[in-house]
């Protein structure tokens, strides 16, 4: 079976207060990202992982595509499997590449094996292997709140905007980027603020990441005043970084901007 795990991008983003399990609890709208890496799961004779495309740190057996298998394997014993990853979305970006790629493993060793599990429990599996990867069970815009792993859906419809997304190829990990962000109440009612046209969220959606992490990394200002100066209505660092993301709604496609060869750039429709 060959499905291909999306990205997904943050519309705000607040950390809200500190949790007793040492997370933090969140507020952000999840919307899918059209970018996308290749993932094949067969069954085989013996569980076997390829990697290909964009090197992933980390063990092998530490991929969140086997962690997967390994979750369902201790419930259901299942066959063994060979697993192919070709790997496209930029990793610690902001992006949930990896968190994709695990749900969409879930999703495939559900309908490879005919287990039947239903969404609840393939996002309580999700839930395990990852705070933001039970959003791609379902793989739409939602409001997600708690460790961002909680969801109620949202009347937002971006299908069709032009959207760049823009990875300079800084790696933030997102445990130091949480490290450097003091919770604080939501600056404002992210799904009111939604509501309102993309040209007015420059003024009333954040990423509270965004503030904490600029200072640091000033390229990720720089990129943001980049899309805003090329027409964007809307732009922001997505999660917890490097990947900065700019929003053209009523262009076919993104306006070109420059920047260094280095960086790696999506330009799509959402
Ligand atoms: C910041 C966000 C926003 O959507 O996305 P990314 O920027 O990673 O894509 C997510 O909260 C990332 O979710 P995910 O990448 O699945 O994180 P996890 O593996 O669960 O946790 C990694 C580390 O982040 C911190 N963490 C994560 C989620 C949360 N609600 N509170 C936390 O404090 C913890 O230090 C944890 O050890
Ligand atoms: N299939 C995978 N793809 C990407 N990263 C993975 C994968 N499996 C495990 N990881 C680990 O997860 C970490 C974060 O991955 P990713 O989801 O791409 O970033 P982000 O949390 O910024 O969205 C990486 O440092 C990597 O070691």
């Amino acid at each position: 079976m060959l499905v291909f795990p999306n990205a997904k991008l943050n519309l705000g983003l607040y950390i809200t207060g500190q949790r007793p399990d040492g997370f933090r609890n969140l507020e952000s709208v999840f919307v899918p990202l059209p970018w996308s890496d290749a993932l094949e799961v067969l069954p085989a004779t013996e569980t076997s992982l390829a990697l290909t495309g964009i090197p992933i740190p980390g063990e092998p057996d530490t991929n969140l595509c086997l962690r997967a298998y390994e979750l369902l394997n201790a419930d259901f014993n299942l066959p063994p499997v060979q697993i192919h990853l070709h790997k496209l979305v930029p990793i610690g970006a902001g992006l949930g590449g990896g968190s994709g790629d695990a749900a969409f493993a879930l999703r495939a060793l559900n309908e490879l094996f005919k287990l039947e599990l239903s969404t609840e429990a393939l996002q309580a599996y999700a839930r395990r292997l990852g705070s933001d990867c039970a959003f791609f069970i379902r793989n739409q815009p939602v409001f997600a709140y708690e460790k961002g792993d909680v969801f109620e859906d949202i009347a937002l419809d971006l299908t069709g905007v032009a959207c760049k997304v823009v990875y300079p190829g800084l790696h933030i990990s997102t445990a130091e980027a949480y490290s450097r962000v003091m919770a604080r109440p939501p600056r404002h009612e992210l799904r009111a603020a939604l509501a309102q046209p993309p040209e007015t969220w420059r003024e009333t959606v954040s990423n509270d990441f965004e503030d904490a992490l600029t200072p640091f990394y000033p390229v990720l200002g720089e990129i943001k005043q980049a899309l805003y100066a090329a027409g964007a209505a809307y732009a922001s660092l997505s999660g917890s970084g490097s990947a900065v993301y700019g929003l053209f709604p009523g262009l076919e496609v993104p306006p070109q901007v420059a920047f260094p060869a280095e960086y790696t750039v999506w330009n799509g429709r959402l």
